[in-house]
């Protein structure tokens, strides 16, 4: 195998049904380069990157490697050709071990002492690139940034000069963004070359050397990192100037929403994940919980949604207990959810579109006749949704799951936030959008603050969290380490000390450090 310098793809397409996800896209990375590709939700980037990696055929164009055009039918020949991918979703088996996992997609695993011949790989590619990984762990017991360290290790010992990487940071916490970073940038001086898929504008400016633009299938623009700005770079994206502050005005808090009181709450693995939580949110309010995911973020959203049991404690949404109540119930009691793991609880892959578009409607009289769906009825609402939350899709009649992960957010939230819910629990509702989607995203989260509703908004991004809430509660190993006034400049100075468990304030004693 000849040692990649230089991967060209020229005059890529790709259609699904005569819609055309990629047209004549041409692109190209060198050896020791990092390449930002970046677009708008749906914009074709992960179709790009799976026709590199093997998983799609082509319905023309070449790629090239070293000049020298290759044919490339599965990740098999990707691999083969120098080419490694680690997908949003990491493909590891979680109750196998880090050295089991590898020897799975690994070529070259020996007859003899499997185990130990791999472990010796690993510790010497970990001491190599500065990974902090120990191989005899279950997957399971890793978090998502030492996850990722297996993927890429994998794709390491595999021999991949390449590596595409989608969406890698939307994971992992700040401290794991700077390894992985370091990583990278290690990865760069010894010659190998990087495709990112990412939305994040900073993270481009931070790590990428050139950026290629896609916009509806097509590369729109491109440039050397040192020839643009942020600014420049989101209109290039979508076509116009993307506002980076909105504006909150103050509002008088409405009448209470929701109550919890000393709200306990267990884990996956049976240990407790939320200890002793009590708050209240109030109409015309976005309530913040900011946090370094893991937390207990997840569990609180997900007790107060009904799909986790509450161990001890109460939750009252307006004047009735819906502790322990089921999703379905409390969904009726005017409490939406966007779930963080939006696939597995947000929709139902494999129904259509329009399908989804209707789900947990509690007013389904709206869509049917006695005991008939109307589908006239029900594709016009959807096509709505779709024209209002700009869900880009060439038809309402495809299955959800083939829409790109964006996309599938924005029919979820559009789907909640229309059936306009007095509280709307959102768990990081901007993960994977893009800047143009995010923008009006959060236009939509402070219309309903205007119009009355109250949010529960759970994000590990403190510059969204800053400029929607009202209070903002800092969660450390399931507990508050205290609720701040978006007004309170003093005290939100410590918010980073708070996230790390290092500083706590009780509302009337002031700050205790620890
Ligand atoms: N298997 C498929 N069948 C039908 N349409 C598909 C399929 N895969 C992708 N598409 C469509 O191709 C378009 C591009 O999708 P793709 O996932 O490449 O976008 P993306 O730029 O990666 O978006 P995001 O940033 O939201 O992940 C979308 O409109 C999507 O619905």
């Amino acid at each position: 195998m000849t040692k990649i310098q230089k991967l060209e793809m020229v005059n890529m397409s790709k259609s699904f049904q005569g819609f055309y996800a990629n047209r004549d896209i041409n692109l190209h990375v060198k050896s020791g380069e990092i390449l930002g590709l970046l677009g708008e939700n749906g914009a074709g980037k992960t179709t790009l990157m799976n026709i590199l990696y093997g998983l799609y055929q082509p319905d023309g164009g070449e790629i090239r490697i070293n000049d020298a055009p290759v044919r490339i039918t599965s990740p098999l020949d990707s691999i083969h050709h120098g080419i490694g991918m680690v997908h949003q979703h990491f493909m590891l088996i979680q109750n196998h071990s880090v050295i089991e996992n590898i020897a799975l997609g690994y070529e070259k695993t020996p007859f003899f002492f499997p185990k130990i011949r791999i472990r010796d790989k690993v510790v010497e590619f970990s001491r190599k690139f500065n990974f902090d990984i120990d191989p005899s762990r279950k997957v399971w017991q890793l978090s998502a940034g030492e996850q990722q360290r297996v993927e890429i290790i994998k794709a390491l010992l595999n021999g991949a000069d390449l590596l595409i990487l989608d969406e890698p940071t939307s994971v992992l916490t700040p401290q794991e963004i700077k390894e992985l970073f370091r990583i990278l940038n290690d990865m760069k001086s010894r010659g190998h070359m990087v495709i990112i898929i990412t939305h994040k504008l900073d993270e481009i400016m931070e790590i990428c050397d050139r950026v290629t633009v896609l916009q509806k299938g097509r590369v729109v623009g491109g440039a050397d990192k040192a020839n643009v700005d942020k600014r420049e770079l989101a209109r290039m994206m979508v076509g116009r100037d993307v506002l980076f502050n909105v504006n909150r005005e103050k509002l008088a808090k409405g009448e209470k929403v929701l109550s919890v009181s000393d709200l306990h709450v267990l884990g996956d693995k049976g240990l407790p994940a939320v200890k002793g939580v009590s708050f209240d949110v109030f109409a015309n309010e976005i309530f913040g919980i900011a946090g370094v995911s893991g937390n207990g973020q997840r569990e609180l959203a997900e007790a107060i949604t009904g799909i986790r049991r509450i161990s001890s404690g109460k939750v009252v949404a307006g004047s009735r207990n819906i502790t322990n109540l089921s999703p379905r119930k409390i969904y009726d009691h005017g409490v939406s959810h966007v779930p963080e793991e939006r696939i597995k609880f947000g929709i139902a892959p494999g129904l259509f579109l329009y399908d989804n578009a209707i789900l947990k409607q509690h007013h389904l009289d709206k869509f049917s006749k006695k005991i008939f769906l109307e589908y006239g009825r029900i594709k016009l609402h959807t096509r709505s949704l779709v024209e209002n939350y700009k869900v880009a899709t060439h038809s309402i009649d495809v299955e959800i799951k083939n829409l790109s992960g964006g996309n599938i957010q924005k029919l979820i939230l559009g789907r909640e936030i229309s059936e306009k819910p007095s509280l709307l629990v959102a768990s990081h509702p901007t993960y994977g959008l893009d800047v143009g989607a995010t923008e009006y995203l959060r236009e939509q989260l402070l219309l309903r603050r205007r119009e009355g509703g109250a949010v529960l908004l759970f994000s590990e991004d403190l510059e969204e969290i800053f400029e929607l809430c009202d209070r903002i509660a800092v969660m450390f190993q399931g507990r508050f380490m205290g609720i701040l006034d978006a007004s309170d400049k003093e005290r939100l100075k410590d918010i980073g000390l708070m996230m790390a468990g290092s500083v706590s304030y009780t509302p009337l004693q002031g700050a205790i450090d620890k």
